[in-house]
C-alpha cells in the first residue's frame, strides 16, 4: 500500500538530510506507529507520503501511485485515497459538526442524498451522534478530534495518516481516540500514526518504526522502546 525505496530528503537550504536512505513497506490493512524525538523526521515522512513535498532521492509509491511521476493535476486523485488527521484538528469554526463532515463529501461532489445518509452514520461511529448541531468551540478537545477523524474517513480512504493525533489530549481521552482509530483499522483502513505519545504506543502493541536523525533505527512489533 505504501513503499519507500532509498528515500532521502534534503530541505532547500538545509545542511543535513532530514531523511536518509529510508526503506519502508506498509501492507494493506497494517497499523503502524512512527516514533522518534522531535526533529527525527516523522512529519517529513508523512508529508512525503501525502506528496506535500517530494524526495531529493528515491522512489515512493502510495495506493498504486508512483509519486515521482504524479503531476500536480493528479495529486487530488492520490488524496482521495489518503485521509489525514492533525494534532490541532483544523475544523471549520463557523460550521457545525455535521457541516464540517459533510463538507468533505461536498468537495468530492457526492450527491446530497448520499451525504445525508452517510454523515449521520459516521458521526454515530465516532460517538458524536448527539453533537451534530454543535460548533467546534462548543466541544471538548477529544470531541473535536473525533470530528476531525469523522471528516478524514467520510470518503472511505484506503489509508489514514495521523500526525500526533493525541498531542493535545489527556491520557484518558487519548486512549478513547486510539480505540476509535483501532476500530477504523479493523474495518480495513491502513493506518499510520506519527507520535511522541509513549502511553498509547505501549497500550496498542503494534508495529513501531523508530526514527533517529532521519534514519530508521528500529522496526518491530511492541511498545515504544520495544
Ligand atoms: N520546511 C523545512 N525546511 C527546512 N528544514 C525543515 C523543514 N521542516 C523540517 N525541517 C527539518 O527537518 C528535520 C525533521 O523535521 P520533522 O518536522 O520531520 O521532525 P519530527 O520528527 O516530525 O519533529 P516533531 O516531533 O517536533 O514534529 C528537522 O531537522 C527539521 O528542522
Amino acid at each position: 500500500m505504501i513503499t519507500l525505496n532509498n528515500v532521502s530528503l534534503i530541505y532547500e537550504g538545509g545542511e543535513e538530510a532530514a531523511l536518509k536512505d529510508i526503506n519502508l513497506n506498509v501492507d494493506k490493512g497494517e497499523f503502524l506507529f512512527i516514533v522518534g524525538k522531535s526533529g527525527a523526521g516523522k512529519s517529513s515522512l508523512l508529508k512525503l507520503i501525502l506528496k506535500e513535498i517530494s524526495p531529493t532521492y528515491g522512489d515512493i509509491s502510495v495506493a498504486g501511485y508512483d509519486l515521482n511521476n504524479l503531476t500536480n493535476k493528479q495529486v487530488p486523485f492520490l488524496r482521495r485515497h489518503v485521509g489525514v488527521v492533525f494534532q490541532d484538528y483544523r475544523l471549520l469554526e463557523n460550521r457545525t459538526v455535521y457541516e464540517n463532515v459533510a463538507f468533505a463529501m461536498e468537495v468530492m461532489q457526492h450527491k446530497p442524498d448520499k451525504i445525508h445518509k452517510r454523515v449521520p452514520n459516521v458521526l454515530k461511529m465516532v460517538g458524536l451522534k448527539d453533537k451534530a448541531r454543535k460548533y467546534p468551540n462548543q466541544l471538548s478537545g477529544g470531541e473535536q478530534q473525533r470530528v476531525a477523524i469523522a471528516r478524514s474517513i467520510i470518503n472511505n480512504p484506503k489509508i489514514l495518516i495521523c500526525d500526533e493525533p493525541t498531542g493535545n489530549l489527556d491520557p484518558h481521552t487519548s486512549i478513547g481516540i486510539m480505540k476509535l482509530l483501532h476500530d477504523i483499522n479493523r474495518r480495513g483502513t491502513t493506518l499510520l500514526i506519527a507520535t511522541h505519545d509513549k502511553t498509547i504506543v505501549d497500550a496498542m502493541q503494534r508495529r513501531v518504526v523508530l526514527l533517529k536523525d532521519g534514519k530508521i533505527i528500529g522496526d518491530r512489533k511492541g511498545g515504544y522502546n520495544n
